[in-house]
């Protein structure tokens, strides 16, 4: 059977840093909630089979947030993200994916993700053994810093490359590699990482950012009512 692409996107955070007192994928930017734009970016792939959103368990926010959505949703969140991912690549067995099946996950948070990304996503992983994602180099100087806010290095960006999502992984690696490494993964390129292989790092665009900051809304607004106009939106 032909290997098919599935996108999972963890949407069970709860946004603190955000300050914006529900949980920033149900936000609205630029007239309808964050995870809202997310959903639809990865609609207009069509080499995506299916998307599953992962809620948690006590979200009662979706159903009104996205009206009428068709596809796959699962509230299977965990306390932390590798958490919500492990539950969604398990409902995603569950539902008649198998290991050499391609699992791209995004987070709900990069709203003003573009399926050409995700077609360049699809593009360099299909035929690469490992699997990979998007990430931007670094621009700026790079340091370390201390408790009281000094500097205490600074780093050699040349290599640096900041990670995005989506990340594109076939679901027996991916469930393995997370499975391992647990709730200290931030992301999963960093626990296939850890079972001695090298993801592949897929440039994409700064406008990729995740809302994260109070601040982040406002850029993510101005970002998504500039862009071209789009007919998904
Ligand atoms: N237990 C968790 C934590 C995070 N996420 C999701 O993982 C993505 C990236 O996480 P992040 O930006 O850190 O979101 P939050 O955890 O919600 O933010 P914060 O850390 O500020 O609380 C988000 O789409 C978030 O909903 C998740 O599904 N389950
Ligand atoms: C997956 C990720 O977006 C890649 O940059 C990032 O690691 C998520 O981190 P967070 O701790 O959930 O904000």
């Amino acid at each position: 059977m032909t290997s098919r692409c599935f996108a999972l996107v963890p949407a069970a955070g709860i946004g603190e840093r955000s300050g914006a007192g529900i949980p920033k994928q149900y936000v609205e930017i630029a007239g309808r909630p964050m995870l809202a734009h997310t959903l639809a970016a990865l609609a207009a792939v069509p080499r995506i089979a299916q998307t599953l959103v992962v809620l948690s368990p006590a979200d009662d926010r979706f159903e009104a947030a996205v009206p009428g959505h068709v596809g796959w949703v699962a509230r299977v969140g965990g306390a932390s993200r590798a958490e919500s991912v492990l539950g969604g690549l398990a409902e995603l067995r569950r539902r008649g994916a198998v290991d050499d099946d391609w699992v791209l996950v995004h987070d709900a948070a990069r709203c003003l993700l573009r399926p050409e990304w995700v077609d360049a996503l699809i593009d360099a992983c299909l035929p690469d053994a490992v699997g990979g994602l998007l990430a931007q180099p670094i621009a700026d100087t790079l340091k370390s810093g201390d408790a009281e806010g000094r500097v205490t290095a600074t780093i050699d960006r040349r290599d640096k490359w900041a990670a995005q999502t989506p990340q594109m992984f076939r679901l027996g690696l991916v469930e393995k590699a997370l499975a391992a490494m647990g709730a200290a993964a931030t992301d999963e390129a960093s626990a296939v990482e850890a079972l001695g292989l090298a993801p592949r790092l897929v440039r994409a665009s700064m406008a990729n950012f995740k809302v994260t900051w109070p601040e982040d809304f406002e850029l993510a607004e101005r970002w998504l009512r500039a862009s071209a106009p789009d007919p998904r939106r």
